[in-house]
């Protein structure tokens, strides 16, 4: 690999600005998906966050011969029983923040504020061209809301509510927002496996 060149496996721009902020130090060239013109859609059709990092990282680290950090994230809603999971960015059919949110909304309609509990999850898997692998995780806990709150972010962004903060994502700053965040947590932990890694080894990719 080459350590300054980066493709983050992504079509989410929230996503993406969120990388861009927090990997800023590293002085990495990040690239994503809009930098590379016509690549087919990916399936992601694993049953686990992980599964499906890994199908992003993979086929990316594949058509690009880069270097790729694939992120599959998502909602964890206690009440309904983990849901919608590895389904969050479909929850409601399409790739929709609006309907998905009133979706989420309408399921919980019935459930009271103290049951209302939910995570969000990030798995993080890092491809060298070659094949070599680093996963990484993160999560952070909270409450739904029974209406949106803020404007950052993006996704379930402004019905998450963070106890500790008495904010929604949606009312933190990036900065906030990825200090305390499942991608947040879950890049630190990436990049001290990488360094571990670099450390040990000449390349990422012999
Ligand atoms: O697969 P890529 O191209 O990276 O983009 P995506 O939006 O499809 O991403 P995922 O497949 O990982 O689906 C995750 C969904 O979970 C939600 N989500 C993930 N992280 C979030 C966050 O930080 N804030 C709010 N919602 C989030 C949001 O609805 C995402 O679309
Ligand atoms: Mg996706």
């Amino acid at each position: 690999m080459t350590k300054d060149k980066l493709v983050i496996a992504t079509k989410n721009a929230g996503k993406a600005a969120e990388f861009r902020t927090i990997l800023k130090p590293k002085g990495i060239k990040l690239l994503t998906l809009a930098d590379f013109g016509n690549l087919p859609e990916i399936e992601e059709n694993g049953q686990t966050f992980l599964e499906n990092a890994r199908i992003k990282a993979e086929t990316i680290a594949k058509l690009t011969n880069l270097s790729v950090l694939a992120d599959d994230s998502g909602l964890m809603v206690d009440a309904l029983n983990g849901e919608p999971g590895v389904h969050s960015a479909r929850y409601a059919g399409d790739h929709d923040d609006v309907a998905n949110n009133a979706k989420l909304l309408a399921n919980l309609a019935q459930v009271p504020d103290e049951e209302r509990t939910a995570k969000f999850h990030t798995t993080l898997v890092l491809v060298s061209p070659n094949g070599h692998q680093l996963v990484s995780e993160g999560e952070v806990r909270g409450k739904i809301l029974t209406a949106g709150r803020g404007e950052n972010g993006f996704g379930y962004d402004p019905l998450f509510y963070v106890p500790e903060l008495n904010r929604t994502m949606a009312e933190l700053s990036a900065t906030e927002k990825n200090a305390i965040s499942h991608r947040g947590r879950a890049t630190k932990q990436m990049m001290t496996k990488f360094d571990e890694w670099w450390a040990n080894n000449e390349n990422f990719s012999d």
